[in-house]
């Protein structure tokens, strides 16, 4: 069952730092931090994963009608960021504690260099003590390089950096079996994960400045609590909010987490998204990955290698009628695993601790 929180992500989505005219809701605000700092000083380990950047950038600057909306969002996050940092840095600077600003996008995740950087930058703040705030960077994240929303980066981090507890803030109390406006809705307080369908129940509906909706923040709550990592969607106008949730009596949707998996797994878990080669195996190293006993990736079981890869990226692996199998990591690069390819007596291109076969996680 819920279990009080150790070492967490705590997202807080737009909706929740604006007001419903769009202006920022500043006595909010003040009242997360206030909460999160008495958290942090608690001895729980936290890492904030913030939205609002376009909503702050909203209210200061109007831009009319005819402008691109991605020139928009780019002028409104690169403005308003400043804004939403700066009044993070005062408000926390009142219960004694410093902040960081991490701005990243989905290459960050993909590439291994990038990711471990990025892990290294995170705890080595949490160590010195300082509370790393994390957003999406909008002004060079755009289309492909966009993650789904900010309940996706958060996920994501929480694997990234291995917190036991994912919460994200919203503007209704969790899941609902309908639309949280209609009476008849209910809310769904525990998610198992064997909860098939849940989906349904949600409606395309989002805040005005919201991205991916409740949707991704289902998925990306399943896909956490599959790797061990309790998840909490929860009211963010609620007052004390996350102490209630520390304490198990918060009103919210918890996700019951698996068992948890190992550190390396949890990156590749999220590396659908974020492969940087694709490897075609053959037939029989097909059974050899995919059968109980362990086994890693060697050339001669490989037809195919296409990609532009390094040591440490994430591979896709599919088999010879093309159905996607798995992940891994490769343990060198592209250059050096196409000369491979089909040879016997090499050293394997996928270590089997790095690699996560679907169905056999
Ligand atoms: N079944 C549902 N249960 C809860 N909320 C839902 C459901 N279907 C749609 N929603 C909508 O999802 C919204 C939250 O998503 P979003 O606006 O993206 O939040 P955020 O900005 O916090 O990331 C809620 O305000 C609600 O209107
Ligand atoms: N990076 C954007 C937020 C994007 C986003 O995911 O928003 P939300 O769905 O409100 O969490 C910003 O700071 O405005």
């Amino acid at each position: 069952m819920m279990k009080a929180l150790n070492f967490c992500i705590i997202k807080i989505g737009s909706n929740v730092l604006t007001n419903v005219d769009g202006n920022p809701d500043f006595d909010r605000m003040s009242h997360l931090v206030s909460e999160i700092a008495h958290l942090k000083k608690s001895g729980v380990k936290i890492i904030l994963v913030s939205s609002g950047a376009v909503a702050f950038g909203r209210k200061e600057i109007t831009l009319a009608e005819r402008i691109n909306p991605v020139t928009k969002k780019q002028i409104w996050s690169s403005t308003g960021q400043i804004e939403l940092i700066n009044t993070y840095k005062n408000l926390f600077a009142n219960h004694q504690t410093q902040v960081a600003q991490i701005l990243v996008t989905k290459e960050d995740f993909r590439d291994r260099k990038h990711f471990l950087n990025m892990k290294n930058c995170l705890l080595g703040l949490l160590e010195q003590g300082i509370l790393p705030i994390v957003n999406e960077n909008d002004t060079v994240a755009i289309t492909e390089l966009m993650f789904t929303d900010n309940d996706e980066l958060a996920s994501l981090t929480a694997a990234m950096v291995d917190a036991d507890s994912l919460v994200l803030l919203t503007n209704v109390n969790g899941i609902y079996t309908g639309h949280p406006d209609n009476e008849d809705s209910e809310l769904l307080q525990v998610i198992q994960h064997q909860d098939k369908n849940l989906g349904n129940y949600i409606t395309a509906s989002k805040s005005s400045f919201g991205r991916g909706g409740m949707l991704t923040k289902l998925n990306m709550a399943l896909k956490a609590a599959n790797l061990g990592i309790q998840v909490f969607i929860a009211n963010g106008k609620t007052e004390n909010i996350i102490s209630q949730i520390h304490s198990g009596t918060a009103t919210c949707t918890y996700f019951q987490p698996q068992k948890a998996k190992q550190s390396s797994k949890k990156w590749l878990a999220h590396g659908m998204n974020y492969y940087k080669g694709a490897v075609k195996i053959n037939k029989g190293a097909r059974l050899a990955l995919t059968q109980q006993k362990i086994s890693s990736l060697l050339p001669i079981g490989i037809i195919e290698i296409t990609g532009d890869f390094e040591k440490g990226d994430i591979l896709r692996i599919s088999d010879d009628t093309d159905s996607i199998i798995g992940l891994g990591r490769a343990e060198y690069s592209s250059k050096v695993a196409v000369e491979k390819v089909g040879l016997k007596n090499q050293k394997p291109l996928i270590h089997y601790n790095y690699l996560y076969i679907f169905g056999h996680e």
